[in-house]
């Protein structure tokens, strides 16, 4: 019998601030975010756990891409470009604003996800596992105090956008999460009704 206060090896510790963290956690938009942020520590840290999710076969089907500085802007250029291409009769204004696409928050991070025949692991679960290592970049950037939100757009699924960021072909984006600290609280949005989405079998 365990006597109070000690610890149970079968148990995981409760972490009741984990909990809460994720019960109020939202996403705040890349343009009500400002530096700084994340330090190279805490950078590690959030790609530590971003690598730290149930993947099935232990593929790791996806691999990170960090955007900073001066990478942001030249992640626009070539955003911009293929927009430009792709749309010749837009205005500058619509071009300027690709070319911005990254450059609201300090930091974005591409979460890449690449999928291998296997026997066991379908390309479905590999790719939801690429899923779970964005939502977890999520989670760590916001429990690190940051905003954190995961965007993608039409760019995202643009063959020549990928390639002009280095993807290979065949290897697709996630999407981006842009972090950085928030100017203003975030507003959140209604969420859904556990009696509309959950039943009992
Ligand atoms: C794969 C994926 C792509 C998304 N792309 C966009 C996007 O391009 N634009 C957008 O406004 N929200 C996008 N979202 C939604 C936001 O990430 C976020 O979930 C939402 O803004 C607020 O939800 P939250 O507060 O629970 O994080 C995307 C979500 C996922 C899962």
């Amino acid at each position: 019998m365990l006597m109070r206060g000690s610890i149970d090896p079968m148990r995981v510790t409760p972490v009741p601030d984990a909990i809460e963290l994720l019960k109020t956690r939202r996403s705040v938009k890349p343009r009500e975010m400002t530096g700084p942020g994340p330090s190279p520590a805490e950078l590690e840290t959030i790609l530590t756990i971003g690598a730290r999710v149930p993947d099935h076969g232990k593929l790791a089907p996806w691999r990170f891409i960090i955007f900073e500085g001066d990478g942001r802007q030249r992640a626009g250029e070539v955003i911009a470009k293929v927009f430009a291409r792709k749309n010749p009769g837009a205005p500058a204004a619509d071009v300027e604003t690709e070319r911005k696409r990254l450059t609201d928050a300090p930091l974005v991070i591409g979460i890449v996800s690449f999928t291998k025949p296997h026997p066991k692991v379908p390309a479905f679960e590999q790719e939801l596992s690429a899923g779970a290592s964005a939502m977890n970049i999520v989670t760590a950037a916001t429990a690190l105090g940051y905003g954190a939100c995961w965007l993608t757009g039409w760019f995202s699924f643009d063959r020549d956008v990928l390639d002009g960021l280095g993807l290979k072909p065949d290897e697709k984006l996630a999407g981006l999460v842009h972090i950085g600290t928030p100017t203003k609280p975030s507003e959140d949005r209604p969420r859904p009704f556990l009696s509309e989405i959950v039943t009992r079998f």
